[in-house]
């Protein structure tokens, strides 16, 4: 494997423009983020082989360096689906019938997984840094705007009811953000 070098911008491949707010706010001042809309084929797998493919797919869409990023909220009861398959659930289901899912369930219990991958470029191995936080999948409270924001519960409070600058400290993508800042920080050659 060829070491990953360490890049002057970022050119975040997203079709998610809530994402890229969030990233863009935590990104703010660290490193310039640059992007584009690119609709990627996503693979079935774990998260993991998930978000490298999307990475290597993307570069090669792009020809040249790219981030992506992968999200997942996984339920104990079912052993951690959906998972990556979430959006689908979304879509069908949508925020205020979500919960729905674990009625027969009598744990709640959810983890909101992000997994970045960044990629040199066609031909090189993506390097991942994830983030995970723990909740509870909860009927729908607050703005339905983001996706499941309304349904993950944490501390008490739905993503949705907590301001952003409250979210991006402690939310799954906040987290994954840091380790991509290490290693932007620390120049770490993988
Ligand atoms: O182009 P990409 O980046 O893939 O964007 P996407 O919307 O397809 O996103 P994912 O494939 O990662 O699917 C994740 C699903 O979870 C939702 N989601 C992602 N991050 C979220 C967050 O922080 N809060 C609530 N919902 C989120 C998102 O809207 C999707 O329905
Ligand atoms: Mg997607």
């Amino acid at each position: 494997m060829s070491a990953t070098k360490v890049p002057a911008h970022l050119n975040f491949i997203t079709g998610n423009a809530n994402k890229l707010a969030e990233v863009q706010t935590i990104l703010a001042g660290v490193i310039e983020l640059r992007s584009q809309n690119v609709d990627l084929v996503e693979i079935q797998g774990t998260v993991e082989e998930v978000t490298k493919d999307k990475a290597r797919r993307a570069a090669e869409v792009v020809q040249g360096p790219v981030l992506v990023e992968d999200t997942c909220l996984c339920f104990k009861a079912m052993n951690d689906l959906p998972g990556p398959y979430i959006k689908w659930f979304m879509l069908s289901l949508g925020a205020l019938s979500l919960h729905k899912m674990l009625a027969g369930f009598d744990d709640k219990s959810a983890q909101a997984v992000c997994t970045f991958g960044y990629c040199e470029g066609p031909g090189h191995e993506p390097v991942l840094f994830q983030g995970r936080t723990d909740g509870v999948l909860v009927e729908s409270r607050g703005s339905t705007v983001f996706g499941w924001d309304s349904c993950f519960e944490y501390k008490g409070q739905t993503y949705a009811e907590m301001d952003k600058s409250e979210k991006n400290k402690i939310s799954h993508r906040a987290k994954a953000l840091d380790k991509l800042k290490q290693w932007l920080a620390n120049k770490v050659e993988v």
